[in-house]
């Protein structure tokens, strides 16, 4: 190979930096050789390294082929699994489609299927009720079946009963109806003797009542009720003596007609008193009045516990049964020829007024008229109060019940319906008998106004009035019972010194048969006003007012007496 004209020139370079080809400075021949030769090997080398890179560029050029190739294939498969991934979401969208078809058409069926199902509930329900109430049946069968069975038994078993009792009662009324024409001879002969019995005895007669301890009342006295039912000792509190060294109690002794403990019943007490209420139909005047301190049970005596509506039951009291016996006895005389003409009163005892219930409350002035009946025959001085003729006893029930409600009650101390008025109830009884006697009798039942210790109870306005007029009244009946007592022939009874005794007049001094009941409390803390009221009892049974006096005439003379 020839070389170019290269003189004297130097090959400027910076080192790590080639100079451009055309640069080139060759400053002389030998050197040019040189670098002839340089380049020569140079060229080989790279030719030599160009036959390298040839398999190289091969290789590269097949794996760039491979490469084109793979990712040929590969935007193939992508393409594939594109399609793929369009037809499997293709398919889910239609497998969701569907199933939101399918869950639209089930929601549907559901729906058409509840109507169905809650019938089916229904059916399901009531069949369970049905097998229930089936089960009940047939157990009630079964009870029913077993029940026939035993009453089956049972009234076999009563007919033979039946059958014994009814020869049992055969046998019986035999007897009975021989007692009875026993007892009908001997009724009329023992309502005489009674009668004569009290004529003898020519007192008023007092019997004592204990009512129970109440259960709000703290400790009772000490009483001791004798055997003979007559009899009583009380006794106080342990009192200091003097010195106050020793102690001791006060004993009180009394004595009665008849005396009730606080466990004798309403009945009990009638029938001590019910011979007596008869002697009213045999003509007699007959008074029965309750007596003692508020709170001692008069109104439970006389009425019973409940404001006289109670026209049945064990604790009616002897006004109610008073009623009872009169129109049952009216009855029964009735069979024997007699007839009677059966009236009745009601009158209330008021701060010194006396009011007529049955002429609607009114007050009445008992004035010169009354005063001058008072002074003769105590009977009229009742007179010219309304006096209402009854046939029967729901008649008189429904009268007592009226004057009950509305009589004048307050809260006492000591009780909190307390009777501030005295009330009367009377009867009167005209009997006749056709073409023989007739008979004029009176009942008078009196609850009286319970008295008080004004100064203990502390009481003051209309309280105060009325209860100073409740122990006036008490105490005027007192001085009536002071007087009578003194016995002397043609003294001076002040009757007319309150209303109370005026009414009660012939009831105490006249013919009439008196008794008294005395009602006191059993509690420690009441014992003064217990024995105060046992005092006056006393001395009221220590009275002695004369025979009593049957009212009796033969029928042409009442007749004419009456005209
Ligand atoms: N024998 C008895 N059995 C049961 N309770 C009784 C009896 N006696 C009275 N009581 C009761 O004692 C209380 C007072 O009785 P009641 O009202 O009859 O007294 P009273 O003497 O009429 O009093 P007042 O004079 O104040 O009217 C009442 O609650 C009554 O029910």
């Amino acid at each position: 190979m020839v070389l170019g004209d290269i003189t004297n020139t130097r090959l400027q370079r910076t080192p790590g930096k080639p100079k451009p080809a055309q640069v080139y400075v060759f400053r002389e021949e030998g050197e040019k050789a040189a670098w002839a030769n340089a380049l020569h090997e140079q060229e080989q080398r790279l030719e030599a390294l160009r036959d390298q890179l040839k398999p190289l560029r091969a290789q590269v050029k097949e794996l760039r082929r491979k490469k084109a190739e793979a990712e040929q294939q590969m935007a193939v498969r992508q393409k594939e699994q594109r399609l793929h991934t369009q037809d499997a979401e293709l398919r889910i969208f239609e497998l969701h489609e569907g199933e939101a078809g399918l869950s639209a058409q089930l929601q549907l069926l559901l729906e058409e299927l509840r109507p169905e199902e809650q019938m089916q509930e229904r059916l399901n329900q009531g069949l369970q009720a049905k097998e229930a109430a089936l089960m009940e049946d047939r157990n009630k069968v079964e009870e029913l079946v077993a029940e026939k069975a035993a009453r089956e038994a049972e009234g076999h078993a009563k007919i033979r009963r039946a059958s014994a009792l009814a020869a049992g009662a055969h046998a019986e009324r035999g007897a009975q109806r021989r007692r009875s024409e026993v007892l009908a001879d001997n009724l009329p002969r023992a309502r005489a003797l009674h009668n004569s019995y009290l004529n003898l005895k020519g007192n008023i007669r007092v019997f004592c009542r204990f009512r129970p301890r109440l259960p709000n009342e703290a400790e009772e006295a000490k009483v001791d009720f004798h055997g003979d039912e007559q009899s009583i000792t009380l006794q106080s509190e342990m009192l200091k003596s003097v010195t106050g060294l020793s102690e001791h109690c006060n004993s009180y002794d009394f004595h009665f007609d008849h005396i009730f403990t606080p466990q004798s019943s309403q009945a009990e007490v009638f029938e001590e008193l019910a011979m007596l209420v008869q002697s009213a139909l045999d003509g007699y005047r007959v008074a029965i009045f309750a007596y003692g301190q508020t709170g001692g049970g008069k109104t439970y005596t006389m009425d019973g516990p409940a404001p006289m509506s109670e026209t049945s039951g064990e604790s009616r009291g002897v006004i109610p049964r008073t009623v009872d016996l009169i129109f049952q006895e009216v009855q029964e005389l009735s069979s024997k020829g007699w007839s009677f003409e059966v009236r009745c009163t009601l009158l209330e005892v008021y701060n010194e007024s006396v009011f007529d219930i049955l002429a609607s409350r009114q007050k009445l002035d008992m004035g010169k008229e009354t005063n001058r009946a008072a002074g003769t025959d105590g009977r009229q001085a009742i007179e010219h109060f309304t006096s209402r003729p009854v046939s029967d006893a729901a008649q008189v029930h429904r009268l007592l019940a009226k004057a009950a409600r509305e009589r004048h009650v307050s809260s006492t101390a000591l009780n909190d319906r307390s009777s501030r008025s005295h009330s009367v109830f009377q009867l009167s009884l005209e009997g006749f008998r056709h073409g023989g006697e007739s008979v004029s009798g009176l009942l008078s039942l009196v609850d009286l106004a319970g008295s008080e210790r004004v100064s203990a109870s502390m009481v003051s306005g209309d309280r105060l009035k009325e209860a100073q007029y409740i122990n006036r009244s008490l105490s005027a009946l007192g001085d009536v019972v002071e007087a009578l007592k003194r016995k002397k022939p043609g003294s001076h009874v002040p009757y007319r010194n309150s209303r109370l005794t005026m009414l009660l007049k012939d009831s105490l001094g006249g013919d009439a048969k008196a008794l008294m009941f005395v009602n006191v409390s059993p509690c420690l803390s009441q014992l003064p006003e217990t024995l105060s009221s046992l005092r006056f009892a006393a001395k009221v049974h220590a009275c002695e007012v004369g025979l009593a006096r049957r009212h009796v005439e033969d029928a042409s003379r009442a007749k004419e007496s009456r005209s």
